[in-house]
């Protein structure tokens, strides 16, 4: 036995003893802790990443789900995502993995299709040999790895957002949106002229299904979400996304309902699926393909397939459509609308088209944000379709808009901004990229969300135009006809490229505030909404957002303070109690005053230093409107020709 110099003795064959100071009485307590249980750095390393917690036992009363073992429930997973990610042509679905391929393998599985059971002489290929590994509902912290570690212009910003570039495209491209025809949807759907909808037939869907599916599975891998639309849990739809990237699946995590544990669990067949291959082009060769990109929609399969564009957009407006189609035929309206709720109950809806402020003025810090973007409006009241908000970054600032600048943090997707390379403080006046930068986080990274986001029925619908002639008032009280009339016309004035191709402000007319959207004949939804508006009392308001005081180039853009306080006095109930007067041309009731807004400004005309000018610009204005009306004049609205006749009295008489 040999002793060393600190007087500690040790023997051969047993390891060194621990050194032991002050043994009783000392002063200071052994705080040392517990030795890691690990036998190497490898280990040790592995010990950092906890197991996710073990999935919530079953207890016999969740149908059929209970009674399957854990490996029985992930392989049924597996092979739900095989068959989703089949190729039609081969019969097969591709051997999916569980996991990133760069980390161990986890399960396996491989659907061979019913239909598909004679000997397999084609189906042998090269792709149907190797594995697909599926990254399926990863975490935001998950996705942030994937994306820095693996898509170049990932970064991290200095508040903790993922910075992504959404590649050549930075908006939709509603010109390359098609629709499947087929003996159902060409009577259902509107057709022709101002219809969104472009027709493509089955087979060219099916083209171009396999494209994507082809490419997906040529990949190492895919990112797999399953999760849901719409807050109302009697019509909420499972959605299946496939994509390329983390930036798509940290996108759609944030804009979808994220299922719980247990959700997802039971998640079985979606009713929806989107393969999303923005990376890869369509073939130009192919039927109806005007341009290397295709969002292609096929309500029969339900399903949609995104070729040549990385917007994430494309993803969350095309399940929108879906959305515009599923909701009517269930009797229940689907808006392009924001919408938030007073301290006492009252919900306001925000109708508009791109730009024109739904989620900035959706997002109050005085009211509950029920959704910025997309909602549906049933017998039950209202609800969000979706989980996060999209909101526009241009010039963002702390001040005006302190709710969405401090949303902008870990966890959120910020598209197209331009960062600091040292500091990766964010610019958001730079438009070098784009002028549609956007972030997209979950609604409740907004403090007065309301969750779950429903509401009761409206009481306030507003409808938001940014007019860039600058003619319009600041806010307008409507009737039930004027607003089914400016509702059907849904004007304003584009002034960001958030459709790709539009950079200058020109005045835009888009049915319903939505028609890149809408599925069936813009009259089906006004109709709707006229009887639902009259049977709650709901009252419909105009509210200018653009100009005053002259047009876009000379006059300025009405002050965001002002349009507040504007939605104060409608929430607060006061502005239905104000002093009216009509305004020629347009026949709009104005109010004489509003708290906090200078009277001048709320009759355009004040503003403008030429009055010529104005009354010219008034009538050119009116002109549109009435042009682009004219499409509606031959159709019924409603049940019967009385509110048809009013809607048609209801616009500009000049
Ligand atoms: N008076 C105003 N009222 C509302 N928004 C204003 C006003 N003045 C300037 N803005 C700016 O206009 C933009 C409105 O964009 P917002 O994101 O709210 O549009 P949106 O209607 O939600 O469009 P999208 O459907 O494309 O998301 C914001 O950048 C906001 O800061
Ligand atoms: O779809 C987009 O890219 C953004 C949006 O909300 C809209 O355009 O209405
Ligand atoms: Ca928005
Ligand atoms: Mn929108």
């Amino acid at each position: 036995m040999a002793a060393n110099g600190n007087g500690v003795s040790t023997t051969p064959k047993s390891p060194l003893a621990r050194i032991q100071t002050q043994k009783n009485g000392g002063i200071c307590h052994d705080d040392s802790g517990k030795p890691v249980k690990a036998q190497t750095i490898d280990e040790l390393h592995s010990l950092q990443k906890k197991r996710s917690a073990p999935t919530t036992p079953l207890d016999g009363v969740q149908g059929t789900f209970a009674t399957i073992s854990e490996d029985e429930r992930q392989r049924q997973q597996l092979q739900s995502i095989s068959a989703s990610l089949a190729s039609l042509t081969r019969g097969t679905g591709p051997k999916v993995v569980r996991g990133d391929p760069a980390g161990k393998v986890q399960s396996v599985s491989h659907v061979a299709h019913h239909h598909h059971i004679e000997a397999p002489t084609i189906s042998v290929s090269d792709s149907s040999l190797k594995f697909t590994h599926v990254l399926y509902n990863l975490s935001p912290a998950e996705l942030y790895e994937q994306a820095i570690k693996y898509e170049k212009g990932s970064f991290i910003t200095s508040t903790g957002a993922l910075a992504t570039l959404s590649g050549a495209k930075t908006g939709r491209s509603p010109r390359d949106k098609r629709v499947v025809i087929d003996d159902t949807t060409q009577d259902e759907l509107w057709w022709g002229k101002g219809s969104p909808n472009i027709e493509m037939d089955e087979h060219t869907f099916m083209v171009n299904r396999e494209r994507a599916v082809d490419y997906l599975n040529s990949l190492d891998k895919v990112f797999v979400n399953d999760q849901f639309l719409n807050w109302d849990p009697q019509n909420r739809i499972k959605v299946r996304i496939v994509s390329a990237r983390a930036y798509h699946s940290l996108f759609m995590h944030n804009m979808c309902i994220r299922p719980t544990p247990e959700e997802l669990e039971n998640f079985g067949t979606p009713d929806f699926t989107i393969y999303n291959a923005g990376q890869f082009p369509c073939n130009r060769y192919t039927h109806y393909m005007t341009s290397s990109t295709s969002i292609d929609l096929n309500l029969a399969r339900r399903e949609m397939v995104i070729l040549g564009t990385q917007y994430a957009g494309e993803m969350k407006k095309g399940l929108f459509s879906v959305m515009h189609y599923l909701m009517p035929m269930r009797q229940i309206l689907s808006l392009h609308s924001g919408c938030n709720m007073g301290k006492d109950g009252d919900v306001a809806l925000f109708f508009g088209l791109s730009g024109t402020g739904k989620t900035t003025l959706s997002t109050d810090h005085n009211r509950y944000l029920i959704g910025d973007d997309e909602h549906c409006w049933s017998d039950n009241g209202v609800s969000n379709i979706e989980g996060g908000c999209y909101a526009k970054c241009i010039d963002l600032s702390r001040e005006k808009e302190p709710d969405i600048w401090n949303a902008i943090k870990f966890g959120t997707v910020l598209e197209n901004v331009v960062f600091d390379e040292h500091t990766r403080e964010v610019d958001y006046g730079d438009k070098s990229v784009t002028e549609n930068t956007r972030a997209a986080y979950p609604i409740e990274y907004i403090p007065n969300a309301k969750i779950p986001c429903v509401g009761p029925h409206p009481k306030n619908v507003i409808l938001l135009a940014c007019d860039a002639f600058g003619v319009l008032p600041p806010v307008s009280k409507l009737s039930l006809a004027q607003t089914m009339y400016h509702f059907i016309s849904g004007y304003t004035a584009l002034v960001a490229g958030t459709e790709d191709g539009i950079k200058e402000p020109t005045a835009t007319f888009s049915a319903c505030f939505g028609a890149a959207f809408i599925m069936l004949h813009p009259t089906k939804y006004a109709a709707m909404l006229a009887e639902k508006m009259l049977k709650h009392g709901a009252t419909g308001w105009l509210v200018n957002t653009g100009w005053s005081g002259g047009s876009y180039g000379s006059g300025n853009r009405i002050k965001l303070p002002y349009t507040r306080k504007i939605l104060d006095a409608i929430h607060s109930g006061s502005l239905l109690n104000a002093t009216y007067h009509k305004t020629e041309v347009f026949g709009l009731d104005i109010p004489t005053e509003i708290e906090g807004v200078p009277s001048e400004i709320l009759h355009p005309e004040n503003t403008w230093a030429d009055k010529k000018a104005y009354k010219e610009t008034l009538l050119k204005l009116a002109g549109l409107f009435k042009k682009n009306f004219e499409t509606f004049t031959n159709y019924k609205i409603g049940k019967d020709n009385k509110l048809t006749e009013e809607i048609l009295a209801a616009g500009p008489n000049f």
